[in-house]
C-alpha cells in the first residue's frame, strides 16, 4: 500500500486555509494531520509527525512558522504574503543547516497568475512604460499584494538586463499615494473593493500600443491546484524556490 504524505495546515481557519484544508482532505495520496490557528502552538505539527506544512497566516506570523518547521525536519510549502528579499535571505541561511529540506515561497497558486507574471517578465524590455495594477477583496491586510511585489521585481529585473531606461513620467508635485507604490522603480497600484477576489493587470506601453496581461481568480479554487502541486514536489526541491514557477516547465506546462 502507498503511503499517504501527511500534511499540517497553519492559519486552518482562514480563507485560504479552510479550502486547503478542504483540498487535502480530498486529494489521493495526502493526509491533514493538523489543522492550527493563530492561538494553537506549533507543536502538534511535530507529535501528529506532519511531513509539509502549508501556510497560510499573516506577514507577521510566517518567517517564525516556516523557520519553526525546518527547524523540525518538515518542508514547507508558504502562500502568506510579507516575504521581504532580506527575509528570503534569512531563510536561506536557515536552509543552510537543514540540507535536504525544501520551502516554497509562493505568493501565487494559480497558474494563470503563474503565467501572466513570466510573461510580463517577458515583454517588460519591449515596452517603454510598465505599471501594475493589482485588485483585492477589502480584507487583505497586506497592500500591494505579494504577486504585485513579485511581477515589479521580475520586470524591473528584466528591464535593468535589457538595458532599458526608466520609463517616461512627467509628472511633478503628485498628490502622496496619486502614482501608487514604487517597487524596484516599477510603479504598483492597489484596490481595495468589496465584490473583488484577486486580481492583477500588468499595463505595458509604448508610442501607439498597449499590451494588458490581466489574471482574475474568481474564487479561492484556483489556488488549490497549486497548493497540491506544492505539497507533492517540496520534497524534490531542497533549498528554498520563490514562485511556483520554479516547480514548472512553463514551456510544456508540466510539473519538473
Ligand atoms: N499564494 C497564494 O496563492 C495566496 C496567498 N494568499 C495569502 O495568504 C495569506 C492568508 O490569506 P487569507 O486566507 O485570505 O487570510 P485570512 O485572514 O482569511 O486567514 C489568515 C488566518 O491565519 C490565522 N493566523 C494568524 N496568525 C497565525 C499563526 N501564528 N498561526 C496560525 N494561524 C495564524 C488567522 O487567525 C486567520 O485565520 C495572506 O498573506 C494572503 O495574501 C491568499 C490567497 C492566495
Ligand atoms: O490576500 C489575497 O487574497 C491574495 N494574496 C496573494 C497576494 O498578495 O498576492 C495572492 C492573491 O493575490 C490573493
Amino acid at each position: 500500500m502507498t503511503e499517504l504524505m501527511p500534511v499540517g495546515v497553519l492559519g486552518a481557519r482562514g480563507r485560504m486555509g479552510a479550502a486547503a484544508v478542504a483540498a487535502i482532505r480530498a486529494a489521493p495520496g495526502l493526509e491533514l494531520v493538523a489543522a492550527l490557528g493563530s492561538s494553537d502552538p506549533l507543536d502538534p505539527l511535530v507529535s501528529a509527525g506532519a511531513r509539509v506544512v502549508v501556510d497560510l497566516t499573516v506577514p507577521d506570523a510566517t518567517y517564525d512558522n516556516v523557520v519553526f518547521a525546518v527547524r523540525h525536519g518538515m518542508h514547507a510549502v508558504v502562500g502568506t504574503t510579507g516575504w521581504t528579499p532580506e527575509r528570503l535571505e534569512q531563510l536561506s541561511a536557515v536552509l543552510v543547516e537543514a540540507p535536504g529540506t525544501g520551502v516554497l515561497i509562493a505568493p501565487n497558486f494559480a497558474l494563470g497568475s503563474v503565467l501572466a507574471t513570466a510573461f510580463a517578465a517577458t515583454a517588460a524590455r519591449y515596452f517603454e512604460s510598465v505599471e501594475i495594477v493589482e485588485l483585492h477583496h477589502p480584507d487583505k491586510i497586506d497592500a500591494p499584494s505579494g504577486t504585485a511585489a513579485r511581477t515589479a521585481r521580475l520586470v524591473a529585473a528584466a528591464r535593468s538586463a535589457a538595458g532599458v531606461p526608466e520609463a517616461p513620467d512627467a509628472t511633478r508635485d503628485p498628490l502622496d499615494g496619486a502614482r501608487g507604490a514604487t517597487i524596484d522603480g516599477i510603479p504598483v497600484h492597489s484596490v481595495r473593493l468589496r465584490g473583488l477576489t484577486a486580481h492583477q493587470e500588468v499595463l505595458l506601453g509604448s508610442p501607439g500600443e498597449l499590451l494588458t496581461l490581466r489574471h482574475d481568480s474568481f474564487d479561492h479554487a484556483s489556488f488549490m491546484p497549486g497548493v497540491l502541486l506544492g505539497i507533492r514536489s517540496v520534497a524534490e526541491h531542497p533549498g528554498l524556490t520563490v514562485g511556483l514557477d520554479g516547480y514548472l516547465d512553463l514551456q510544456t506546462g508540466a510539473a519538473s
